[in-house]
């Protein structure tokens, strides 16, 4: 079969929507809808279980709920149905009393920019949406703390500078408890405070009700705080006040962007497989990966404002389906590892690996229409740059289905919030899709609490560490065998006290053994 003859067999498109797959490009057999048909009918089961309220997350106990946030009426009940609008509602008031100045800052002025403290889905979704689809002159700038890395906080603080005193800033944390969220919010607090400003009446959260945010944001009087909820997990957040209240208060179409995203889960919820994109997405990673994730998801899109979608997507597909146990308790360590920026620019980087090196991974195009919204120069006596653009994506792709690299090719109109929404939605369902077709829960994170917990154990010991330093000095293996902890554990705390003039390196010898560190 020819390639033509190829591309129009598997082509998907939704005029409707602007949108089309083609998957032409991955090497499938033909029969693999039908091999698949079995697994294909358990995951729409699953999902039509999944959105009318199932237990779907059964490690954590919990429904799982992101698709409704875009179409409230798929709620189980009306009390759900009720919180998502009316939670909508607020945020969006809430945007249009900012804007208005009706709500202003401690000095009466109206607030010109937004700080936002998370991290994790807490805001790599808001990063992307205000990379994405932010207007030109937004009414309000942004800024983000996605860190606990101090010289990150003191560059941001010094960025916005004097503007604090009109910045308003989202605490953003489901749990209300991540560290990292903490530190950036007393960092914060500690930056108005010095510029003699009361943080209060400039920080709002957005946490789950009763969490260690919401009982201290609401002590503490705050401006206001939204809810987050058990229900939808950090990674599939975005379109929960999480995202829509950063998006509205920088004047992005947030009615547009969840409309978007009910488009097309209208299109990808039953639609028989060959016809559902989401569900061909599924079934391509299963291919490609081979059901174990064997080959890694370049994400590629040719359009500056989405070179953050790649990050997005490492959290949504990595931390849903990167799992120990499927859900008969087997060890299957799934995954699929995905990584990319933009093209062309990626060409200059990572491409020529991919054309010629390691044949382990599949590549997803994306392709936006519309190149830019002004008139262009010719850079070429009847070519713009916007033709390279195009140019670079169609050779890329088939400079690599020569040598047998495989590609999926996305297509958009134009990058705005409504098509930024589709590709979120598709994302999400194709990920529920494959976690059902490897059997394994897409919706907890057992992992990350692994760490959360070693660095708990880390600070309690780094506290220890420094009480044992004495004024003539200690190596790490006095101060380890004193502690009765890991002596490579005691020399990196030494080192990580020195490097910060809590310690000083009194001795180094010719071996990380014989190092001394003494009192600073
Ligand atoms: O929003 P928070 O509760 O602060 O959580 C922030 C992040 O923490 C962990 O890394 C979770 O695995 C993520 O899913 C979550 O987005």
């Amino acid at each position: 079969m020819s390639h033509w003859d190829r591309f129009q067999k598997y082509f998907v498109r939704y005029s409707n929507l602007g949108f089309s797959i083609d998957i032409s490009r991955m090497a499938f057999e033909d029969d693999l809808f039908s091999k698949m048909a079995g697994r294909i009918e358990s995951a729409y089961k699953a999902m039509t279980e999944l959105e009318a309220g199932a237990i779907a997350n059964p490690d954590e106990q919990r429904m799982v709920g992101h698709y409704w946030l875009r179409n409230a009426r798929l709620a189980p009940n009306d009390a759900l149905q009720q919180e998502i609008s009316e939670t909508l509602a607020a945020t969006l008031k809430f945007a249009a009393d900012i804007h208005a100045g009706t709500v202003t800052a401690a000095n009466g002025k109206k607030f010109t920019r937004v700080l936002v403290v998370g991290i994790g889905g807490s805001a790599l979704g808001p990063q992307l949406v205000a990379n994405a689809i932010t207007p030109a002159n937004p009414p309000l700038s942004i800024s983000f703390l996605d860190n606990t890395d101090p010289d990150g906080i003191d560059r941001v603080v010094a960025q916005i500078g004097d503007e604090l005193a009109t910045t308003i800033t989202l605490v953003i944390s489901k749990s209300g408890g991540t560290k990292e969220t903490r530190n950036g919010m007393l960092e914060a607090e500690a930056a108005y405070k010095a510029a003699g400003l009361d943080f209060a009446k400039h920080a709002v959260a957005v946490t789950g009700a009763g969490s260690e945010l919401d009982k201290h944001s609401t002590a503490q009087g705050w401006l206001a705080r939204f809810p987050m909820w058990d229900w939808v997990g950090g990674r599939t957040s975005l379109m929960s006040a999480v995202g829509t209240l950063a998006a509205a208060l920088q004047g992005v179409d947030v009615l547009q962007f969840l409309a978007g995203a009910a488009a097309m889960d209208v299109e990808t919820r039953q639609r028989p497989a060959s016809e559902n994109a989401a569900m061909l997405l599924a079934l391509m990673w299963h291919h490609a990966g081979k059901g174990q994730g064997l080959k890694d998801m370049v994400v590629l899109p040719y359009k500056d404002r989405l070179v953050l979608f790649s990050k997005y997507l490492q959290q949504l597909v990595m931390e849903s389906l990167g799992k120990e146990h499927d859900l008969d308790g087997k060890v299957v360590n799934q995954g699929i590892a995905v990584y990319g920026n933009k093209g062309s620019t990626d060409q200059h980087a990572y491409v020529q690996q991919l054309r010629d090196g390691v044949n382990n991974f599949f590549v997803t195009f994306i392709e936006v229409g519309k190149a830019r919204d002004t008139a262009s120069i010719e850079v070429d006596p009847g070519f713009t740059t916007g033709d390279y653009l195009q140019g670079f994506l169609r050779g890329t792709r088939k400079a690599l289905a020569e040598k047998g690299r495989e590609s999926i090719t996305l297509n958009i109109s134009e990058l705005n919030a409504f098509n930024l929404g589709m590709l979120i939605a598709l994302f999400e369902r194709a990920v529920s899709f494959y976690a059902s077709l490897v059997n394994i829960n897409a919706y907890h994170q057992p992992g990350v609490e692994a760490g959360k917990k070693a660095a708990t154990d880390f600070l309690a010991q780094l506290a220890k560490v420094r009480a044992e330093l004495t004024v003539t000095g200690r190596t790490a293996d006095e101060v380890a065998a004193k502690l009765g902890i890991d002596p490579e554990d005691a020399y990196h705390m030494l080192n990580h006290l020195a490097a910060n003039a809590q310690a000083k390196m009194v001795l180094t010898g010719d071996s990380p053994a014989l190092d001394q560190f003494a009192a600073p």
